[in-house]
Protein backbone atom coordinates (compact mmCIF):
# COMPACT_ATOMS: atom_id res chain seq x y z
CA UNK A 1 0.00 0.00 0.00
CA UNK A 2 1.63 3.55 -1.43
CA UNK A 3 -0.92 5.52 -1.38
CA UNK A 4 -3.13 6.95 1.87
CA UNK A 5 -6.71 6.83 1.00
CA UNK A 6 -9.27 9.91 0.60
CA UNK A 7 -12.57 9.81 2.14
CA UNK A 8 -15.22 12.67 2.84
CA UNK A 9 -17.03 13.14 5.93
CA UNK A 10 -20.23 14.40 4.12
CA UNK A 11 -20.86 10.77 3.18
CA UNK A 12 -21.18 9.27 6.67
CA UNK A 13 -23.49 12.19 7.67
CA UNK A 14 -25.21 12.52 5.00
CA UNK A 15 -28.89 10.37 5.51
CA UNK A 16 -27.66 7.76 2.87
CA UNK A 17 -27.22 4.31 4.68
CA UNK A 18 -25.15 3.21 1.58
CA UNK A 19 -22.94 6.64 1.81
CA UNK A 20 -22.33 6.46 5.07
CA UNK A 21 -21.96 2.11 4.88
CA UNK A 22 -18.88 3.10 2.49
CA UNK A 23 -17.27 5.50 4.03
CA UNK A 24 -17.10 3.15 7.72
CA UNK A 25 -15.65 0.25 5.30
CA UNK A 26 -13.55 2.87 3.41
CA UNK A 27 -11.61 4.11 6.72
CA UNK A 28 -11.86 1.13 8.75
CA UNK A 29 -9.78 -0.87 6.06
CA UNK A 30 -7.18 2.62 5.50
CA UNK A 31 -6.83 2.18 9.40
CA UNK A 32 -6.30 -1.90 9.25
CA UNK A 33 -3.70 -1.05 6.26
CA UNK A 34 -1.86 2.10 6.36
CA UNK A 35 -3.26 3.91 9.70
CA UNK A 36 -3.71 6.96 7.89
CA UNK A 37 -6.54 8.45 5.89
CA UNK A 38 -6.98 11.99 4.29
CA UNK A 39 -10.37 13.84 4.85
CA UNK A 40 -12.78 16.11 2.82
CA UNK A 41 -15.94 17.57 4.20
CA UNK A 42 -14.32 18.21 8.11
CA UNK A 43 -15.56 21.21 9.88
CA UNK A 44 -12.67 23.26 9.84
CA UNK A 45 -13.32 25.97 7.05
CA UNK A 46 -10.89 27.72 5.19
CA UNK A 47 -10.81 30.89 6.72
CA UNK A 48 -10.26 29.94 10.14
CA UNK A 49 -7.25 27.22 8.89
CA UNK A 50 -6.03 30.72 7.58
CA UNK A 51 -6.46 32.65 10.41
CA UNK A 52 -5.22 29.73 12.64
CA UNK A 53 -1.81 29.91 10.73
CA UNK A 54 -1.39 33.68 10.59
CA UNK A 55 -1.81 33.85 14.31
CA UNK A 56 0.17 30.84 15.00
CA UNK A 57 3.35 32.39 12.77
CA UNK A 58 2.75 35.41 14.57
CA UNK A 59 3.03 33.75 17.69
CA UNK A 60 6.42 31.97 17.17
CA UNK A 61 7.88 35.21 15.67
CA UNK A 62 7.63 36.68 19.45
CA UNK A 63 10.71 37.31 21.34
CA UNK A 64 11.98 34.11 22.85
CA UNK A 65 11.80 35.72 26.00
CA UNK A 66 8.33 36.51 25.23
CA UNK A 67 7.70 33.13 24.34
CA UNK A 68 9.38 31.21 27.91
CA UNK A 69 7.64 33.77 29.83
CA UNK A 70 4.23 31.21 28.63
CA UNK A 71 6.66 27.64 29.22
CA UNK A 72 4.63 26.83 32.88
CA UNK A 73 6.84 24.85 34.98
CA UNK A 74 5.58 21.22 36.09
CA UNK A 75 2.55 20.44 33.91
CA UNK A 76 4.68 17.99 31.65
CA UNK A 77 4.24 20.86 28.67
CA UNK A 78 0.71 20.24 28.76
CA UNK A 79 -0.68 24.10 28.09
CA UNK A 80 1.03 26.74 26.52
CA UNK A 81 4.85 27.03 24.73
CA UNK A 82 6.83 24.42 25.25
CA UNK A 83 10.94 25.52 23.81
CA UNK A 84 12.90 23.88 21.01
CA UNK A 85 15.26 20.76 21.49
CA UNK A 86 13.20 19.84 24.78
CA UNK A 87 10.53 16.55 23.35
CA UNK A 88 12.55 13.65 21.92
CA UNK A 89 10.48 10.93 20.47
CA UNK A 90 10.74 7.51 22.03
CA UNK A 91 13.81 6.02 22.42
CA UNK A 92 15.81 8.61 20.74
CA UNK A 93 18.57 11.06 22.96
CA UNK A 94 18.16 13.79 20.52
CA UNK A 95 15.58 16.56 20.94
CA UNK A 96 13.71 16.86 17.80
CA UNK A 97 14.29 20.51 16.13
CA UNK A 98 10.94 21.80 17.16
CA UNK A 99 9.19 24.25 19.42
CA UNK A 100 5.51 23.88 20.28
CA UNK A 101 2.31 25.85 21.80
CA UNK A 102 -0.72 23.51 23.74
CA UNK A 103 -4.40 24.44 22.97
CA UNK A 104 -6.34 22.34 25.47
CA UNK A 105 -9.84 21.14 26.43
CA UNK A 106 -12.49 24.52 27.41
CA UNK A 107 -13.73 22.49 29.87
CA UNK A 108 -17.51 24.31 30.65
CA UNK A 109 -20.29 21.60 32.11
CA UNK A 110 -17.94 19.37 34.68
CA UNK A 111 -15.93 20.54 37.60
CA UNK A 112 -13.74 17.41 38.04
CA UNK A 113 -12.22 17.65 35.08
CA UNK A 114 -12.14 21.29 35.12
CA UNK A 115 -10.08 20.73 38.36
CA UNK A 116 -8.36 18.10 36.83
CA UNK A 117 -6.55 19.66 33.93
CA UNK A 118 -3.94 22.38 33.81
CA UNK A 119 -5.59 25.86 32.60
CA UNK A 120 -5.34 27.33 28.86
CA UNK A 121 -2.79 29.69 29.17
CA UNK A 122 -3.23 33.36 27.74
CA UNK A 123 -1.21 34.98 25.25
CA UNK A 124 -1.83 38.71 26.11
CA UNK A 125 0.40 40.07 22.70
CA UNK A 126 -2.17 38.73 20.75
CA UNK A 127 -5.77 38.25 21.61
CA UNK A 128 -6.54 36.54 18.46
CA UNK A 129 -4.40 33.92 18.46
CA UNK A 130 -6.26 32.84 21.78
CA UNK A 131 -9.64 33.07 20.04
CA UNK A 132 -8.72 31.36 16.71
CA UNK A 133 -6.64 28.80 18.59
CA UNK A 134 -10.09 27.97 20.51
CA UNK A 135 -12.67 28.10 17.33
CA UNK A 136 -9.88 25.64 15.60
CA UNK A 137 -9.60 23.19 18.33
CA UNK A 138 -13.33 23.19 19.31
CA UNK A 139 -13.82 22.47 15.05
CA UNK A 140 -11.22 19.66 14.89
CA UNK A 141 -12.84 18.08 17.70
CA UNK A 142 -16.06 17.92 16.37
CA UNK A 143 -14.62 16.43 12.99
CA UNK A 144 -12.77 13.90 15.00
CA UNK A 145 -16.29 12.91 17.00
CA UNK A 146 -17.62 11.85 13.85
CA UNK A 147 -14.67 10.03 12.68
CA UNK A 148 -14.56 8.12 16.08
CA UNK A 149 -18.00 7.01 15.46
CA UNK A 150 -17.62 5.95 11.98
CA UNK A 151 -14.98 3.53 13.92
CA UNK A 152 -17.24 2.58 16.43
CA UNK A 153 -19.36 1.06 13.78
CA UNK A 154 -16.91 -0.32 12.18
CA UNK A 155 -15.71 -2.08 15.22
CA UNK A 156 -19.46 -3.55 15.83
CA UNK A 157 -19.78 -1.25 19.18
CA UNK A 158 -22.79 0.96 19.43
CA UNK A 159 -22.43 4.28 16.54
CA UNK A 160 -21.58 6.80 19.99
CA UNK A 161 -19.88 4.53 22.02
CA UNK A 162 -16.49 6.55 21.90
CA UNK A 163 -18.51 9.93 22.54
CA UNK A 164 -18.97 9.92 27.15
CA UNK A 165 -15.25 9.23 26.27
CA UNK A 166 -14.04 11.97 24.30
CA UNK A 167 -16.75 14.80 25.93
CA UNK A 168 -14.61 16.87 27.69
CA UNK A 169 -11.88 14.42 26.46
CA UNK A 170 -8.10 15.74 27.66
CA UNK A 171 -7.33 16.51 23.44
CA UNK A 172 -4.28 18.88 22.67
CA UNK A 173 -4.04 21.39 19.67
CA UNK A 174 -0.32 21.37 18.70
CA UNK A 175 0.67 24.48 16.92
CA UNK A 176 4.44 23.33 15.95
CA UNK A 177 7.78 25.53 14.37
CA UNK A 178 10.22 23.80 13.29
CA UNK A 179 12.89 26.59 12.87
CA UNK A 180 15.11 26.94 9.73
CA UNK A 181 18.21 24.33 10.00
CA UNK A 182 21.16 26.88 10.37
CA UNK A 183 23.98 23.49 10.75
CA UNK A 184 24.58 19.92 9.07
CA UNK A 185 22.14 18.62 12.16
CA UNK A 186 23.74 15.80 13.74
CA UNK A 187 21.34 13.37 14.41
CA UNK A 188 18.50 14.92 15.25
CA UNK A 189 15.62 15.27 12.59
CA UNK A 190 12.31 18.14 12.32
CA UNK A 191 10.57 14.50 14.26
CA UNK A 192 12.32 12.03 14.80
CA UNK A 193 10.42 8.26 13.77
CA UNK A 194 7.15 7.82 15.88
CA UNK A 195 3.47 7.02 17.04
CA UNK A 196 1.01 9.13 18.14
CA UNK A 197 0.17 8.44 21.74
CA UNK A 198 -3.66 9.59 21.67
CA UNK A 199 -6.99 7.88 20.00
CA UNK A 200 -6.59 9.28 16.41
CA UNK A 201 -4.64 12.68 15.07
CA UNK A 202 -6.22 15.22 12.64
CA UNK A 203 -3.85 16.83 10.77
CA UNK A 204 -4.25 20.29 8.85
CA UNK A 205 -3.17 19.56 4.68
CA UNK A 206 -1.79 22.51 3.64
CA UNK A 207 1.54 22.38 5.27
CA UNK A 208 4.83 21.62 3.20
CA UNK A 209 6.23 18.45 2.64
CA UNK A 210 8.50 16.53 4.98
CA UNK A 211 5.91 14.16 6.48
CA UNK A 212 6.41 10.17 5.99
CA UNK A 213 4.83 7.50 7.12
CA UNK A 214 6.02 3.83 6.85
CA UNK A 215 4.29 1.06 4.70
CA UNK A 216 4.27 -2.68 6.33
CA UNK A 217 6.96 -3.09 3.86
CA UNK A 218 8.97 -0.77 6.01
CA UNK A 219 9.07 2.03 3.08
CA UNK A 220 8.68 5.36 3.87
CA UNK A 221 5.95 7.04 1.71
CA UNK A 222 5.22 10.90 1.53
CA UNK A 223 2.20 11.83 2.98
CA UNK A 224 0.35 14.75 1.29
CA UNK A 225 -2.82 16.18 1.67
CA UNK A 226 -4.64 18.25 -0.41
CA UNK A 227 -5.48 21.85 0.88
CA UNK A 228 -8.70 21.40 2.16
CA UNK A 229 -7.91 17.42 3.52
CA UNK A 230 -7.16 16.66 6.92
CA UNK A 231 -4.49 13.59 7.45
CA UNK A 232 -5.67 11.46 10.13
CA UNK A 233 -4.43 8.60 11.89
CA UNK A 234 -4.82 6.04 14.55
CA UNK A 235 -2.68 6.68 17.67
CA UNK A 236 -1.76 4.24 20.11
CA UNK A 237 -4.14 4.51 22.41
CA UNK A 238 -6.62 3.08 19.77
CA UNK A 239 -4.27 0.51 18.48
CA UNK A 240 -4.09 -0.68 21.90
CA UNK A 241 -8.07 -0.45 22.60
CA UNK A 242 -8.40 -2.62 19.46
CA UNK A 243 -5.56 -5.26 20.07
CA UNK A 244 -3.87 -3.50 17.21
CA UNK A 245 -6.85 -4.04 14.74
CA UNK A 246 -6.58 -0.43 13.77
CA UNK A 247 -2.93 0.14 13.53
CA UNK A 248 -1.12 3.42 14.83
CA UNK A 249 1.13 4.05 11.80
CA UNK A 250 4.94 4.80 12.43
CA UNK A 251 5.78 8.82 10.69
CA UNK A 252 8.24 10.96 10.95
CA UNK A 253 9.68 14.77 9.17
CA UNK A 254 12.30 14.55 7.50
CA UNK A 255 14.45 17.89 7.19
CA UNK A 256 14.40 19.51 4.11
CA UNK A 257 17.14 19.63 0.98
CA UNK A 258 20.06 21.75 1.64
CA UNK A 259 18.79 24.65 -0.54
CA UNK A 260 15.27 24.86 1.70
CA UNK A 261 17.29 25.07 4.96
CA UNK A 262 16.40 28.82 5.31
CA UNK A 263 12.48 27.81 5.21
CA UNK A 264 10.73 27.24 8.48
CA UNK A 265 8.16 24.81 8.39
CA UNK A 266 4.57 24.88 10.62
CA UNK A 267 2.32 22.10 11.12
CA UNK A 268 -0.92 21.84 13.35
CA UNK A 269 -1.87 18.80 14.53
CA UNK A 270 -5.09 17.87 16.92
CA UNK A 271 -4.55 15.09 19.10
CA UNK A 272 -7.36 13.47 20.24
CA UNK A 273 -7.36 12.26 23.78
CA UNK A 274 -10.49 10.28 25.88
CA UNK A 275 -10.90 11.51 29.46
CA UNK A 276 -8.57 9.90 31.71
CA UNK A 277 -10.42 7.77 33.56
CA UNK A 278 -11.21 5.68 30.30
CA UNK A 279 -10.12 1.99 30.05
CA UNK A 280 -7.72 0.82 26.97
CA UNK A 281 -8.18 -2.54 27.87
CA UNK A 282 -8.46 -4.75 24.57
CA UNK A 283 -12.04 -4.80 23.21
CA UNK A 284 -13.09 -8.38 23.48
CA UNK A 285 -14.62 -8.30 19.97
CA UNK A 286 -11.02 -7.56 18.87
CA UNK A 287 -9.81 -11.13 20.44
CA UNK A 288 -9.61 -14.38 18.77
CA UNK A 289 -7.34 -17.58 18.58
CA UNK A 290 -5.69 -15.63 15.62
CA UNK A 291 -5.06 -12.57 17.71
CA UNK A 292 -4.97 -13.16 21.25
CA UNK A 293 -4.97 -10.76 23.77
CA UNK A 294 -1.29 -8.45 23.44
CA UNK A 295 -1.70 -5.62 25.86
CA UNK A 296 -1.89 -5.45 29.56
CA UNK A 297 -5.43 -2.89 31.25
CA UNK A 298 -4.57 0.29 31.43
CA UNK A 299 -6.12 3.48 31.32
CA UNK A 300 -6.18 6.52 28.70
CA UNK A 301 -4.74 8.34 32.02
CA UNK A 302 -2.18 5.50 33.47
CA UNK A 303 -0.96 5.62 29.10
CA UNK A 304 -0.59 8.95 28.83
CA UNK A 305 1.89 9.64 31.52
CA UNK A 306 4.11 6.83 30.85
CA UNK A 307 4.33 8.16 27.82
CA UNK A 308 5.19 11.80 28.74
CA UNK A 309 8.05 10.36 30.87
CA UNK A 310 9.13 8.31 27.86
CA UNK A 311 9.13 12.03 25.88
CA UNK A 312 11.22 13.77 28.47
CA UNK A 313 7.87 15.75 29.11
CA UNK A 314 7.57 14.45 33.08
CA UNK A 315 10.54 13.69 34.74
CA UNK A 316 10.46 10.73 37.30
O1 LIG B 1 4.63 18.12 11.55
C1 LIG B 1 3.97 17.19 11.09
O2 LIG B 1 3.61 17.18 9.91
C2 LIG B 1 3.61 15.99 11.95
C3 LIG B 1 4.04 16.13 13.38
C4 LIG B 1 3.75 14.89 14.16
O3 LIG B 1 3.69 13.80 13.65
C5 LIG B 1 3.49 14.99 15.61
O4 LIG B 1 3.68 16.09 16.18
O5 LIG B 1 3.06 13.99 16.20
FE1 LIG C 1 2.86 12.37 15.03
Amino acid sequence: MNMIPSVDLNDFISNDPKKKQKFVDAIGKAYEEIGFVALKGHFLDDTLADNLYKEVKHFFELPVETKQSYEIPGIGGQRGYVSFGKESAKGKKEGDLKEFWHFGQYVEDDDKLKAEYPDNVIVNELPEFNKVGKEAYQMLEKTAKYVLRALALYLGLDELYFDVYIHNGNSILRPIHYPPITQEPDEAVRAAAHGDINLITLLMGAQGRGLQVQNHEGEWIDAIAEADELMINVGDMLSRHTNNKLKSTIHRVINPPRELWGTSRYSIPFFMHPISDMKLNVLDGCVDEENPKAFEDITAGEFLTERLIELGLIKK
